[in-house]
């Protein structure tokens, strides 16, 4: 069954076309991942889909109801969550408390309610020690991993992640995987808009490919990879 559904969905900005004539499906539990060169309308996509902005024409639908019209605070209460590219904590707040701001209004829960899961969060995405530490003290790595826990703690069935890999080494991307791994281990159903190709490849089942707006390419991450469209489109390779 499929969790999210997008037929037709368009989205232009002016004179520009940012989503042009999307549909595609993403199975419950499945990890997708989205690639394109910059500018190509991937975070107008999540955008969409998490109600931050509304689609000019289409349909969205979300574990099988029409979520077209509904708020993205609604949308985030049934169970979509998402991290931004740039992580925004609150600096001054600790790890902890950035959770409970985000567990109380993700899931419009007193902070009395959400204490225990925010711990069990912090857990899985390894934050557990820095719990008390302020937001603003924390390095690279664990910016994104508060950034991860900040949407996990929405407790959300489908995860997007918007270029979460970004500026780490090589030994904390690794890292970082192995905590996407165990969560989509856990069932979540994950979309993850990713430059950092290795590491987008070593967890997602499918690729979907976007440029100018338009899906170019859906399947198998490394017939996609392969693909002539894709090393032109994509990559800049001529072949
Ligand atoms: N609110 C907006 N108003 C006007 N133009 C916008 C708006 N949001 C995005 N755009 C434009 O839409 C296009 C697609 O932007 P988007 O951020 O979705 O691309 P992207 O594929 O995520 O890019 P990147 O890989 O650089 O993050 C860009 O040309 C961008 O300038």
């Amino acid at each position: 069954m499929s969790i999210l559904s997008l037929k037709n969905v368009s989205k232009s900005f002016g004179a520009l076309t940012v989503t042009d004539d999307a549909s595609f499906d993403v199975p419950e539990g499945q990890a997708l991942g989205i690639i394109g060169p910059n500018g190509a309308g991937k975070s107008t996509l999540f955008n969409l889909i998490t109600g931050n902005i509304r689609s000019d024409q289409g349909n969205i639908h979300f574990q099988g109801r029409d979520v077209t019209k509904v708020s993205a605070m609604e949308r985030c209460l049934t169970g979509i969550g998402r991290s931004f590219q740039i992580p925004q904590p609150f600096e001054k707040l600790t790890v902890f408390e950035n959770l409970l701001v985000a567990a109380t209004h993700g899931r419009n829960l007193s902070e009395r309610d959400v204490r225990d899961d925010c711990a069990d969060v912090l857990e899985r995405t390894e934050l557990i020690k820095r719990a008390n530490v302020p937001a603003g003290q924390l390095s690279l790595l664990e910016r994104k991993r508060l950034e991860l826990s900040r949407a996990m703690a929405t407790q959300p069935k489908l995860l997007l992640l918007d270029e979460i890999a970004g500026g780490l080494t090589e030994g904390e991307c690794q890292a970082l995987i192995r905590t996407i791994k165990d969560i989509h281990a856990q069932g979540v159903t994950i979309i993850w808009i990713e430059h950092v190709l290795h590491a987008l490849t070593s967890v997602v089942e499918r690729l979907l490919v976007l440029d100018f707006g338009k899906v170019i390419g859906l399947g198998d991450p490394d017939e996609i990879m392969a693909s002539k469209e894709v090393q032109e489109i994509y990559l800049g390779i001529e072949v």
